[in-house]
């Protein structure tokens, strides 16, 4: 049984004495409920923590929790107890009825607040603050999804799951050099490794947490957590811009620049901070921000809404990249084609799938900044845990009892991830009820969303309610390896989604790949490699990998739209018949080759069957009597240009010394003159070699074309011969 505070209202840690209504948040490890306190009556909130999803050292959650539920003001949300149901951990919590700031702006006010609730708000966070550096805490993750509100305009912080203990020692103090929060609001000597950290970090995100309040979202928030790590280290430190925010006080702009300053030591104390004039001058709450829900829906709907938001851009991201294309390029041909497209909406639609695409790079970089990061950095997000401890309530305990708040380690951004699929999977998941309960519990989201009393009858009897209060025993009940097989089997239950979209995302075309030609010589790229086949076309349907010569952005160019044949007049050649010709292109040099063996010495199998009746035969030597006159004309071109360019090539890329300009160097002259006529000698020569080939390849292509005519002149003899047998006949 947990108490509040001081004060004489005890809550029980028996989860059937709690009716679960509707969901009124989540977050990266927790699913955040509405619900009743039976024995009182009283509305509550529920926070819902997956211990799977979890991984950390148990008996840090153990002392945590103990000393979460020591801390007691006005500004913070306490812990009123906390137990473990199935693999869940519950939290009891007051309920806040307005949620959080960041859910509000989400909802009504996407691009942030006016000044004066933001001074509100940012003034009982701070005092929040200075409450929690006093008893020696560093919160570790301040943002505007930790403010909460209730409709009499209360503002709390929430959220210690990353809250670390100033007065720690050895290991845990160590700890603190690890990266724990959200990267946005993370202060620079927290993303680096090994500088170290204070509360001052929490003065650093309270002033990000003021421009996402004044903007509607984080500076950086679009980026993917690397680069942000990367831009918060090394670009200046944002701030409120004195053209663009024209509609915010000058003391304002000033408190936040106090707070974004890279060297720590620099940033005012939460203590000093408060007396700042912004602050001075601030409203009251409950004057201030009551209005700012005045006309809005319950927080469920709008919980609700969000989340319908939320799955249609997952939705959109899980979209393999090509489908995206696809969807791309039809939303683009249908807005071209139709002409009476609105611009704003092919705009948007386009700018979708942009960011979409974007996003869905950032989710894989995130996949991959992840490891990244939790190999640099053990411990990545971590999360607060609570226990109701009837034998702890002393207030002042905080400090005294040594024991910090610890890192409880938890699945990173990819869990974020499964956590949004999971939506579907219903609130049995969420609540440490899934092993067929569904329905029960899925009936208690819906409708007026009360389960009363099922709690208890929804839990399997093996491991039902280990409710009481949260000591090691109950948790370690759950040994660490049964732990870690429940985590394997939660990620090989859920995962296959997520897994099979990273995959989906890997397998998807690169869009940035190598350019593709297809196996035959472009003609306007002579000396371009050619790649018979590359992992790109593996990816594509036959006849587009024919075809597909290059992807670039939203649209793939095809060869279809090239014109392949430029510079030599190679166009009237049918590609087909260029392929299969013994005349095809050297990758490697450029030059054209001769196969010999197919054009001389194996005479074309069916020109060579004089049983073949003329009419087959007839257009099929035609055929290669065309391409060969072509082809001789092609040497002979070919042959021309080569004479000039090498020449001119040879000059302009400073492979022959330039003619000497004075007659003041009369000898160094002479010997570059004598060098030039011995380069140009042996290009000559190398010259009339490549000629000797070409000639060679030209009398074979005659001797060909001869065999060529003498088997047609020979077919359609035979053939005239028969009509005439037929006629005599
Ligand atoms: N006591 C409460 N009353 C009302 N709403 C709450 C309460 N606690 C949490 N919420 C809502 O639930 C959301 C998620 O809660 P919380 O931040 O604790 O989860 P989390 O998993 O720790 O999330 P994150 O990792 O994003 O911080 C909050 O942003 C808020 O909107």
């Amino acid at each position: 049984m947990g108490m509040m505070g001081g004060r004489q209202r005890t809550y029980t840690a028996n989860s059937t004495d709690y009716k679960l209504l509707e969901e009124i948040g989540y977050g990266a490890s927790a699913t955040v409920f509405r619900a009743i306190y039976t024995p009182s009556n009283e509305v509550v909130a529920i926070k819902c923590l997956d211990l799977d999803r979890c991984n950390s050292n148990l008996d840090d959650i153990r002392r945590e929790a103990q000393t979460m539920s020591l801390i007691d003001h006005p500004n913070l949300v306490r812990a009123y107890c906390s137990f473990v149901v199935e693999r869940n951990l519950w939290v009891v919590m007051p309920f806040m009825a307005e949620g959080s700031c960041l859910h509000l702006m989400k909802t009504a006010y996407t691009d942030g607040f006016e000044e004066v609730a933001i001074g509100s708000i940012l003034k009982e966070t701070l005092k929040a603050l200075e409450y929690l550096h006093r008893q020696g805490h560093i919160h570790r993750d301040v943002k505007a999804g930790n403010i909460l509100l209730d409709s009499n305009g209360s503002v709390k912080l929430a959220d210690f799951g990353v809250s670390a203990c100033m007065f720690d020692t050895g290991d845990r103090q160590r700890s603190r050099n690890t990266f724990v929060g959200t990267p946005c609001w993370m202060a620079p000597e927290v993303l680096q490794p090994g500088t170290g950290y204070n509360s001052k970090a929490d003065i650093w995100s309270f002033g990000i947490t003021a421009l996402e309040l004044a903007h509607g979202h984080a500076p950086f928030s679009k980026y993917p957590p690397m680069k942000v790590l990367l831009m918060t280290i090394q670009n200046a430190p944002p701030g409120l811009d004195y053209d663009r925010d024209k509609r915010f006080s000058k003391s304002f702009k000033e408190m936040v620049a106090m707070c974004l300053v890279k060297d720590q030591a620099k940033r005012p104390t939460a203590e000093k901070l408060i007396k700042h004039s912004f602050f001075k001058n601030a409203k009251p709450p409950e004057v201030s921000l009551k209005k700012l829900f005045a006309n809005l829906p319950p927080l469920s709907h709008r919980v609700k809404d969000l989340q319908l938001k939320d799955a249609a851009q997952l939705a959109l991201k899980k979209m393999p990249s090509a489908e995206q294309e696809a969807l791309s390029q039809s939303e683009y041909q249908r807005g071209v084609s139709a002409w009476n497209f609105d611009v704003e909406d092919l705009k948007a639609q386009a700018s979708l799938v942009n960011d979409d695409m974007a996003e869905m790079k950032e989710e894989e970089e995130n996949i991959n900044s992840c490891s990244v990061k939790d190999a640099f950095y053990p411990r990545s997000i971590l999360r607060n845990f609570n226990s109701c401890n009837e034998s702890s309530q002393d207030e002042h305990g905080v400090g005294a009892s040594g024991q910090g708040l610890s890192q409880v380690e938890c699945l990173n951004k990819r869990g974020n991830f499964v956590e949004s699929d999971a939506l579907k999977a219903g609130l049995q998941e969420k609540t440490g009820k899934r092993n067929g309960t569904s329905t029960e519990a899925e009936a208690s989201t819906s409708g007026q969303d009360i389960v009363q009393g099922k709690t208890k009858t929804q839990m399997p009897k093996g491991r039902q309610t280990q409710s009481g209060p949260l000591l090691p025993g109950i948790v370690l009940s759950h040994s660490l390896s049964e732990r870690v097989r429940g985590s394997e089997r939660f990620d090989s239950e859920i995962q296959p989604s997520a897994e099979k979209n990273r995959r989906e995302a890997r397998q998807a075309p690169s869009f940035s790949g190598p350019l593709m030609l297809p196996n035959r010589a472009s003609a306007n790229s002579l000396s371009a490699p050619i790649k018979p086949s590359g992992g790109f076309r593996d990816s594509m349907d036959d006849k587009s990998k024919a075809n597909l010569v290059q992807i670039k952005g939203r649209f793939s160019v095809t060869s279809e739209n090239l014109d392949l044949v430029k510079d030599i007049p190679l166009s009237t050649v049918s590609r087909r018949s260029s392929q299969n010709s013994p005349l095809r292109k050297s990758a490697s040099v450029g030059d054209w080759i001769f196969d010999s063996k197919q054009s001389v010495s194996q005479p074309p199998k069916d020109a060579s069957n004089t049983n073949m009746s003329t009419s087959v035969l007839l257009p099929h030597l035609q055929n290669l009597f065309h391409q060969t006159s072509i082809q001789q004309d092609l040497i002979v071109n070919l042959l021309n240009s080569l004479q000039t360019a090498d020449v001119v090539d040879a000059t302009q890329n400073g492979k022959l010394p330039p003619l000497p300009r004075s007659s003041e160097n009369n000898g160094s002259a002479e010997t570059a003159a004598v060098e030039r006529e011995r380069l140009l000698l042996r290009k000559v020569s190398e010259l009339q070699a490549r000629m000797t080939h070409l000639t060679y390849e030209l009398t074979a292509e005659k001797l060909k074309y001869i065999q060529l005519q003498e088997q047609f002149n020979s077919a359609s003899g035979q053939e005239e011969n028969e009509i005439k047998r037929e006629e005599n006949v």
